[in-house]
């Protein structure tokens, strides 16, 4: 587990200093997926370099598993880094060594010997997929097999924590999906804590447990994707499942955002609430997936007229419902969202 506690961050000469991350809390547990996604510039690459003990936070400390590392001597830091590995972009291999040799770097700089090199190589080349390409350049691999080998060389000295600095941007989607995989693989076999460090929400969505959003190098949101989904005022969980519809309905129907709530909504909430107002029920846009297991979704729906128990009826199947005060103010913000 790893804890960021009122980190902040400054950089370049007292008088002159800037500030790019401040008063940051934040925390990985173990055998978790925590996702830091932000706009370029907003400070996670900074985050990211202070988590893997790359760098000294001007204020704060840093806990792994607890303990306090932030004031550790610059020996004690780096036997602390081993429990850190790092992925980068998947263009930060060593060119002139093939994917075995670059996963056995790490190794040899800690001194472990030939055999047990070799071994511990082929080991991480299978826990990856990647057995039959030891022997290979490089440029003779694809970049989601060159993303892999990073991420057996970072696991080469068996770390607590993973930290992925945009490891899938560039890849395509089918791609990232599968790289995206053999994390939850690794979270789930080896109990890792992952740091996800990343701009695209497809990624958070897909992957993370718990994620934090940076701007301007403050947090402005945390928590549970699934929560953040579920709340309808997180702006974080609407960035998550957008709702890019352009409505279009009679004058006289009622639009209503619709947002999962909880694990026990009725599946067929959209029939019941046609039954219990009368009225005739649209569905004008939406995405309900299944997140973990658990359902999320936001929905939007127009009811062919007013009805005064549509917010309590659906508040009673977990859901919450917010009216739309009239679509063309409705269809003006979704745009400008979008
Ligand atoms: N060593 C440094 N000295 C001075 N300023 C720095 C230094 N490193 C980063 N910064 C500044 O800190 C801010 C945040 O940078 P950082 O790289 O952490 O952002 P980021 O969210 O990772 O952006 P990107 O997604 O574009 O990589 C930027 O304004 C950057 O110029």
């Amino acid at each position: 587990m790893i804890e960021v506690r009122s980190v902040t961050k400054r950089f370049g000469k007292k008088s002159s200093s800037v500030e790019v991350l401040h008063d940051i809390d934040f925390s990985a547990g173990t055998g978790q997926i925590a996702a830091v996604i932000g706009q370029s510039g907003a400070g996670k690459t900074t985050l990211s370099r202070i988590i893997s003990l790359l760098e000294r936070p001007s204020e704060g400390r840093i806990l792994l598993d607890g303990v306090d590392v932030s004031g550790l001597s610059e020996r004690r830091l780096r036997d602390q880094r081993r429990a850190i590995g790092t992925i980068f972009q998947a263009s930060s291999l060593l060119a002139r060594r093939t994917a075995a040799e670059n996963v056995a770097l790490p190794l040899e700089f800690a001194g472990v010997g030939r055999t047990e090199r070799r071994a511990r190589v082929e080991e991480l080349l299978g826990r990856v997929g990647l057995s039959d390409k030891a022997d290979l350049y490089p440029r003779q691999l694809s970049g989601g097999q060159r993303q892999r080998v990073g991420i057996a060389r970072s696991l080469a000295l068996a770390p607590k924590v993973l930290v992925s600095d945009e490891a899938t941007s560039g890849l395509d989607p089918s791609t990232t999906r599968s790289i995206l995989a053999l994390l939850r693989e690794l979270r789930d076999d080896l109990g890792l804590t992952i740091v996800l460090i990343t701009h695209e929400m497809d990624v958070v969505r897909q992957v993370a447990d718990v994620v934090t959003v940076l701007d301007a190098g403050r947090v402005v949101e945390s928590g549970p994707v699934i929560e953040l989904l579920r709340d309808p005022r997180s702006e974080l969980g609407v960035g998550l499942l957008p709702d890019r519809s352009h409505i279009t309905t009679a004058d006289r129907d009622v639009l209503w955002h619709v947002t999962y709530g909880s694990d026990t909504v009725p599946t067929n909430w959209i029939e019941l609430l046609g039954k219990a107002t009368g009225w005739s029920i649209g569905v004008l846009s939406g995405t309900v997936e299944s997140v973990g297991g658990r359902p999320a979704g936001r929905v939007t729906i127009s009811v062919a007229g007013e009805h005064p128990s549509v917010g309590d009826l659906l508040s009673s199947w977990g859901l919450h419902g917010t009216r739309v005060e009239n679509a063309t103010s409705a269809r003006t913000t979704e745009e400008a969202a979008a």
